[in-house]
């Protein structure tokens, strides 16, 4: 029997600019898988929902910011133990209110991204954060 592998989950991820180049990231809670990863905010496209709405929807939900706008920047598949993800990262510098915790998970703003460990599948993007700051 030929093994098919699982088709990719989309997942909508967003990267706060402020003005002076810091870029927010979080830490994964406990209970998800990586847990105590550090990551941009972000989470899985529901079903019938554009990637903006996910992205929206989630940064709502995470950190209490209302996203007023977003221009999609670039996409990487990743497969790992545990998920098949194409992740969708945005760039983001418009946005309304100031991020809270409000799943328990710890953020910070980064100029030069120091916090660690860091999903896989977004190490390479810190590198190529200097073409967008
Ligand atoms: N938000 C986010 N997810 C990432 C990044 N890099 C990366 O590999 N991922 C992967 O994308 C997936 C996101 O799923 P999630 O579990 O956070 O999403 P969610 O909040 O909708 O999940 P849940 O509702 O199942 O708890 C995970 O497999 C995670 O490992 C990143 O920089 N930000």
């Amino acid at each position: 029997m030929t093994e098919v592998s699982a088709p990719p989950v989309d997942v909508a991820v967003g990267i706060l600019v402020r003005p002076n180049g810091d870029v927010l990231l979080g830490q994964r809670p406990e209970g998800k898988p990586y847990a105590g990863y550090w990551e941009f905010p972000g989470g899985k496209v529901e079903r019938g929902e554009s990637i903006f709405a996910a992205l929206q929807r989630e940064f709502m939900e995470e950190l209490g910011v209302e996203i007023i706008s977003a221009e999609a920047w670039c996409g990487v598949q990743y497969q790992y133990p545990h998920a098949n993800v194409r992740l969708h990262f945005y760039i983001c510098r418009e946005w309304r209110g100031e991020p809270q915790s409000l799943e328990g998970q710890a953020f910070a703003w980064q100029g030069s991204v120091a916090v660690s460990p860091l999903l896989e599948a977004t190490v390479p993007l810190i590198e190529w954060l200097d073409q967008v700051r």
